[in-house]
């Protein structure tokens, strides 16, 4: 058959060659990074963390980064794969990444919707939920991005099991989403950050998009995601807008953000990657390296925040 395709930091990847990547990049840096199952997805793929960090014996704290929730961002996950090279590539020579993994570890899911993601390779480029099938319709899966349980289906969602707002049948129908709040659940008491990565519209949200109420940490989250922005815009002067979801994109319940947030892991954010519309989705693989690199920019200012505080 055909040989699997190589993988590439400047390519968007499908889902057969990250899934021998992270096998591959495992393996060949097993002093940083261990590889954790948390579950198989709808259509019985494995989900994998990636943990990255010194292997210290003592528990550390840890951010938690996902990308990948949504089919067609495919930006998304190519930038999980970046972030875990440039880990396992500047540790011991960049002394901000030194020092982070030193002191946390950073579990990376590199693609949550793995179902959805090899779907738009093979078949429908602008799919978006999950690929999950129920008796009563021929309309198949839900948002994962509503499907959390936090204000779940109250608002900017849809019961209608056609739409691609779907919210599920329940919160964490999704199997997908399951895995991911199971592992968050158990590991709350050191997961002190989480990073959700969309695209697009060049945005740094935060909670809550479920209420138009302000979080009760909402001054120190928009402080820190204008700091963000900001390292973020000094490299090719890209503009990010920061802000809760509610009013700086819609109001939506049952989001990932508002969920970890109200479980108590404080920074909470929404990354809405490149650009602002021209591709939308389709974002050229020549803007890959440049969007990657602006965006460690922000993560790196994030993880330093939360590491001192
Ligand atoms: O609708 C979404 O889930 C995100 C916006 C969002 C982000 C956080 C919580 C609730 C909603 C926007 C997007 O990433 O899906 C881009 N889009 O509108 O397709
Ligand atoms: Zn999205």
């Amino acid at each position: 058959g055909p040989t699997p395709r190589a993988h590439s930091y400047t390519r968007y990847n499908n889902w057969d060659t990250i899934n021998s990547w992270m096998n591959s990049i495992t393996s060949s840096n097993s002093d940083l990074i261990s590889k954790m199952f948390i579950g198989n997805t709808y259509e019985g793929r494995p989900m994998n963390v990636l943990k990255i960090g010194r292997k210290t014996g003592s528990g550390k704290n840890a951010i938690f980064m996902d990308c990948g929730i949504h089919a067609r961002e495919w930006i998304s996950p190519a930038f999980c794969q970046w972030f875990v090279k440039e880990a396992v590539s500047t540790y011991g020579s960049d002394p901000q990444m030194t020092s982070l993994l030193d002191q946390m570890d950073v579990y990376v899911l590199p693609v949550i919707n793995i179902d959805g993601y090899q779907y738009t390779h093979t078949s429908n480029r602008m799919w978006r939920k999950t690929r999950s099938r129920k008796s009563g319709t021929s309309c198949i899966g839900a948002d994962p991005n509503r499907n959390f349980n936090a204000g779940w289906c109250t608002l900017g969602a849809s019961s209608n099991p056609c739409s691609d707002t779907f919210c599920g049948y329940s919160p964490e129908s999704e199997i997908e989403v399951k895995n991911v709040a199971d592992f968050i659940r158990k590991n709350k008491g050191i997961i002190k950050a989480y990073l959700t990565i969309h695209s697009y519209s060049q945005l740094l949200l935060f909670p809550y998009s479920y209420t138009y109420e302000l979080a009760a940490d909402h001054s120190e989250l928009m402080k820190v995601a204008e700091g963000a922005s900001s390292a973020l815009r000094s490299l090719y002067g890209t503009r990010y807008t920061s802000g809760p979801g509610a009013t700086t994109i819609y109001p939506a319940a049952g989001g990932s953000d508002d969920w970890a947030y109200d479980l108590g892991v404080k920074y909470s954010y929404t990354f809405e990657l490149r650009d602002t519309g021209r591709y939308g989705f389709l974002l050229p693989e020549s803007q890959i390296q440049p969007t990657c690199e602006e965006t460690m920019l922000a993560v790196k200012y994030i993880a330093a925040y939360v590491q001192k505080n």
